[in-house]
């Protein structure tokens, strides 16, 4: 069985705070994964949370809108590494044999903003029994500079290509919510759910739990939100929090 995790950026730091990892919640999230019996079957991705989506507002740089400031590259780019490399030590600490791959320096959008991401180097690590951790990152864009690529997006990428069996998306909230604040137990299209979902109410760039949805809708597999305290579960293989349906549905 293979799993591709996503921790939310807002799980891991704290989003209001630049740059700073909240260390409770990474190391509750790397001792659910070391503990699993998913093993080191396991992709992990991670958002930006106040290390990349900070420093992206300050450039004024989204997922549409690029730029061609080297220092801007830098400054984003640089803090996606930093909370990489603080994911990697917490999980090598906890027996995880977790190792980094940037995205930044593999990845690119066409002029018509389509996606192409190598894939081959995730699939041998795991092969070769690695884990490894990418992250929401910047990404070459043609005629654009370059435009943040969101974590959500790499786990579309990611879950076709080493053909996982489960996708879990980690957040800060319980699953998506509806206009009541209600967990949504399935979502099995956008227009169903649009009216209740917003942005993060944090600084984010790419799209919040609207944009998780969008992205997510586009896989084939079925994925799965859901918040911190119910990682074990996911990783226990149930299906905590929302479900949001795809075209192979057969769960
Ligand atoms: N209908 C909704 N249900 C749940 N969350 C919602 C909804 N509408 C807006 N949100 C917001 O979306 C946030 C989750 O998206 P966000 O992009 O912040 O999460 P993340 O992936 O954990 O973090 P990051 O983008 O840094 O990786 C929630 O914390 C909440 O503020
Ligand atoms: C802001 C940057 C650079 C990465 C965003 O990734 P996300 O938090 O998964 O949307």
């Amino acid at each position: 069985m293979t799993a591709v995790l996503k921790l939310g950026g807002s799980v891991i730091t704290k989003k209001d705070e630049p740059e700073t990892v909240d260390t409770a919640a990474l190391s509750a999230a790397a001792s659910a994964i070391a503990e699993s019996a998913v093993g080191e079957d396991i992709v992990v991705v991670h958002g930006g949370g106040s290390f990349g989506h900070h420093h992206a507002a300050e450039y004024g740089v989204s997922t549409t809108a690029g730029t061609r400031d080297v220092g801007g590259v830098q400054a984003i780019h640089g803090a996606m590494c930093r909370l990489n490399a603080a994911v990697v030590d917490e999980l090598t600490g906890q027996g995880v044999p977790a190792v980094p791959v940037h995205p930044f320096s593999a990845a690119a959008r066409d002029a018509d903003s389509d996606l192409s991401l190598p894939t081959a180097q995730v699939t041998t690590l795991l092969d070769e029994g690695f884990v490894p951790v990418l992250h929401g990152d910047l990404v070459a864009h043609a005629g654009a500079g370059a435009t943040v690529l969101s974590g959500d997006e790499l786990v579309v990428e990611l879950a076709p290509a080493v053909d996982a069996d489960r996708v879990g998306v980690c957040s800060t909230v319980p699953g998506v919510l509806d206009e009541d604040g209600t967990v949504i137990d399935r979502i099995e299209t956008f227009e169903a759910v649009a009216s209740a979902l917003g942005e993060s109410d944090a600084t984010d760039v790419s799209g919040g739990m609207a944009g998780k949805v969008r992205a997510l809708l586009a896989l084939s597999a079925p994925a799965v939100v859901f918040g911190p305290d119910a990682l074990p579960a996911f990783l226990a293989g149930e299906s905590p929090g929302t479900t949001i349906a795809g075209d192979d549905d057969d769960w």
